[in-house]
């Protein structure tokens, strides 16, 4: 049945056929990385990091957790290879990456981050029905408040956080200001780390009232008793007035014109607008296909996806942007990603190439 003479049409190195080995070696490495992903997701819901803050042997932490062999043995062995474990003298122990990252007592616990991207192969596993169908609908509420938000929040406290409300704090208007509006302000973490950092400030986190539960306990958890939540929507309802500050980052009105003109009419004249958006320059396409494909997985029952990720119905480029900007503020400042961003991570957490700008308004209004 195998011998050598017998005819076959596609042998390696046949005519023009191409081998195998490309092909094999793009499956070999998705699936890998796929795999490498379920085994630390696991060990996470199983708190297996947890049990590892303390050296254990194999069947002392089979015990710990109420695991078998003989995969258990594989999985650590697997963790350690991938430097999420170290093996000493026949115990098994976190390296201290897990140590900060993945044990649930850490403040830096990253569970959520693998949360939603687990959420998102959901999502990914649909593709053909979406390539068929069209996009998935969810409600835009529901698809922030769906693990997003609570991942946003572990993800910026690796170091986004800290670069951003250092950069706002080092602006001089800053420390004079006495209200902050952070619009879409989501977990209110930017909110409260602003407000740490000035201590006279009082800061309004506005959001979908879907939001309040985890804001607020966000808040609690920091003792933030100079921010408050409010809830809204930030297209149609009321953003107050005479705000000293106006906060951006990372929401569906980032480059929209109506939304310029309401943060404008909110602001007081002197007043700082901060936004941090990914932008599009003009006739500028995808940035990254694949990132645009999970985009395409979706679509908001409220705003409007255009066809490259973080692109809205409604959006002006960057250089439409920056010009109505400059027309009623003064922009005082640009930051690249570099300056402020993250590493770049799967579902939300995408860089790209976003830009901070920091601005103040001019006394006349848009009209
Ligand atoms: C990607 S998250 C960004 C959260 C936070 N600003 C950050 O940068 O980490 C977008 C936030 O905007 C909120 N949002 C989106 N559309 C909104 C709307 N129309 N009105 C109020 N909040 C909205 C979402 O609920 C979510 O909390």
């Amino acid at each position: 049945m195998f011998a050598t003479d017998q005819p076959t049409t596609h042998m390696k190195g046949e005519g023009d056929a191409p081998g195998a080995d490309a092909l094999h070696s793009l499956f070999y490495t998705a699936s890998r990385h796929y795999k490498e992903f379920c085994a630390m997701n696991a060990a996470v819901r199983l708190g297996l990091f947890d049990a590892l803050e303390e050296p254990l042997t194999l069947t002392g932490l089979c015990t710990a957790c109420n695991l078998k062999l003989p995969a258990t043995e594989h999985l650590v062995e697997l963790l350690c290879e991938l430097g999420l474990l170290c093996r000493k003298e026949g115990h098994y122990r976190n390296t201290p990456l897990s140590a900060l990252y993945l044990v649930s007592s850490s403040p830096l616990f990253q569970g959520a981050v693998m949360r939603d991207i687990q959420n998102g192969f959901a999502l990914w596993e649909r593709l053909d029905r979406v390539l068929r169908k069209g996009p998935l609908d969810v409600m835009e509420e529901a698809f922030f408040e769906n693990g997003m938000v609570d991942s946003l929040a572990a993800e910026i406290l690796c170091g986004e956080l800290q670069k951003t409300v250092d950069a706002v704090a080092a602006i001089p208007a800053f420390q004079q200001a006495r209200s902050l509006l952070d619009l879409g302000g989501g977990h209110g973490l930017y909110a409260i780390a602003l407000s740490r950092l000035n201590p006279e400030l009082r800061a309004t986190v506005f959001d979908f009232p879907d939001i309040a539960r985890k804001a607020e306990e966000v808040m609690a958890a920091h003792g933030a008793d100079r921010v408050r939540f409010v809830s809204g929507n930030l297209f149609t309802d009321d953003l107050g007035s005479d705000h000293d500050v106006i906060f951006l980052s990372y929401n569906p009105g980032g480059k929209n014109p109506a939304l310029l003109k309401r943060i404008h009419d909110a602001l007081k004249p002197g007043g700082l607008f901060v936004t941090k958006h990914v932008y599009y320059r003009k006739g500028e396409g995808s940035k990254d296909r694949l990132l645009d494909l999970e985009w395409s997985l979706s679509a908001f029952k409220g705003v409007g996806k255009e066809d490259n990720i973080y692109r809205f119905t409604g959006d002006l480029s960057w250089e439409a942007y920056r010009d109505l900007l400059e027309r009623h503020f003064t922009i005082r400042e640009i930051l690249e990603a570099d300056a402020f961003s993250g590493h770049p991570l799967a579902k939300f957490g995408d860089r790209l190439d976003s830009r901070m700008i920091v601005a103040v308004k001019k006394r006349q209004g848009i009209v």
